[in-house]
């Protein structure tokens, strides 16, 4: 069962702000049930955003009620800090893809105040701060080489200013998350900037963004496709971001920089595809950099408070030899 707009005069029913994966539920259901809803936005293909009354076997209305909505996340100094050493990377003309969080939200906002020009869209979740540069003036998708002219998204996630954005809104184009979030897809265009949260790093560089130790936060979303998506686009990066603590449910403070992750921590980007890390004490790159200088990079980054013991367990994990020098760690907050 699926909500869904009213019937248009060719017989379709849209999907509205979730495309994602409606398509594939109704190739797989036995029975196909509309619910309508008149307080959806129509949301233009793109692919697969609507279904044809020939594939539906049951129509329902019901009290049309207000769709949900979102408020954006507050955004913090640790924030403000991350975004600024993030948007000094992204040029104009650059395709980009923001995450869920408040992270990503904050480089929307500095986008939106920035001097950047022509950028473009092709992400899994439509956002508030899409629309907040959109209205700056930022994003024109004039320079992406796929879907020239439009934003591509799967998702609206939001206020009702986005839905109304939306609809019917020709520039805008609502695909499945299949295509969206395909390899292929994500790097046909050039210049890839995707930025997304995390809940720890490793030494090694590994990401995991899903749990802490046996506790389930969340799902992997699009954070492999578009880091994954971003490496092979020519001029693409992906931004992994983090405040470099925490502070945990006894009251104190934990580094979101470990060593290793604890048991049951799920990895959601391999090492070999981890390519910036920030914190708000700076950002690494760390494509091709060897075992023991991604972790010199990122104690580089690690809160102060916990930079000698990560330089110690580096040792014990001999990852941590002559090369590094502890005097090569900088402080950039
Ligand atoms: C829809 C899409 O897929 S868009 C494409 C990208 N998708 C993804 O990146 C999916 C995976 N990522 C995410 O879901 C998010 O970005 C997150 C969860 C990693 C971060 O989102 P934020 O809103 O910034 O998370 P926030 O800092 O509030 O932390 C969420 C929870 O994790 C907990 N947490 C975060 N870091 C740690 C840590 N190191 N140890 C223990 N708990 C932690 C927080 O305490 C919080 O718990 P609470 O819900 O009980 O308050």
């Amino acid at each position: 069962m699926l909500q869904t707009t009213p019937m248009d005069i060719h017989g379709r029913f849209n999907f509205g702000i979730a495309n994602s994966f409606q398509r594939a539920i109704i190739n797989n259901a036995k029975t196909v049930i509309v619910e309508i809803n008149t307080s959806l936005p129509t949301c233009l293909g793109g692919m697969n955003e609507s279904v044809h009354i020939s594939d539906v076997d049951y129509v329902v209305e019901t009290d049309n009620e207000p769709i949900m909505t979102m408020a954006s996340p507050m955004i913090t100094g640790v924030d403000r800090k991350v975004a600024r050493l993030i948007v000094e990377e992204i040029r104009s003309g650059a395709c980009i893809q923001l995450g869920i969080g408040s992270l990503p939200n904050a480089v929307g906002a500095m986008i939106a105040q920035s001097d950047l020009t022509d950028l473009g869209v092709h992400t899994e979740m439509l956002a508030d701060s899409y629309l907040e540069m959109f209205e700056a003036g930022k994003i024109t998708n004039h320079k992406k080489a796929l879907d020239t002219g439009k934003f591509v998204y799967t998702f609206a996630l939001g206020s009702q200013r986005l839905y109304d954005f939306i609809d019917n809104n020709p520039g805008c184009a609502s695909c499945s998350v299949d295509y969206t979030n395909s390899l292929r897809n994500i790097s046909a265009n050039d210049n890839v900037i995707s930025i997304n949260n995390a809940i720890e790093v490793d030494l090694y560089g590994q990401v995991s963004s899903e749990s802490a130790g046996y506790r389930q936060i969340t799902g992997t979303g699009g954070q492999f496709d578009f880091a994954y998506g971003a490496y092979h686009s020519k001029g693409g990066k992906s931004f992994i971001c983090l405040s470099s603590t925490i502070i945990d449910n006894t009251g104190k403070l934990q580094s979101r920089i470990r060593p290793v992750f604890d048991p049951g921590s799920i990895v959601t980007l391999p090492r070999t595809i981890t390519h910036y890390v920030v914190t708000e004490y700076g950002r690494v790159c760390l494509k091709g950099k060897s075992t023991w200088e991604r972790a010199e990079a990122l104690i580089s980054i690690a809160h102060p408070a916990f930079r000698d013991e990560l330089i110690k367990a580096a040792e014990h994990m001999k990852i941590w030899n002559k090369g590094n020098s502890e005097n090569k760690i900088c402080t950039a907050a």
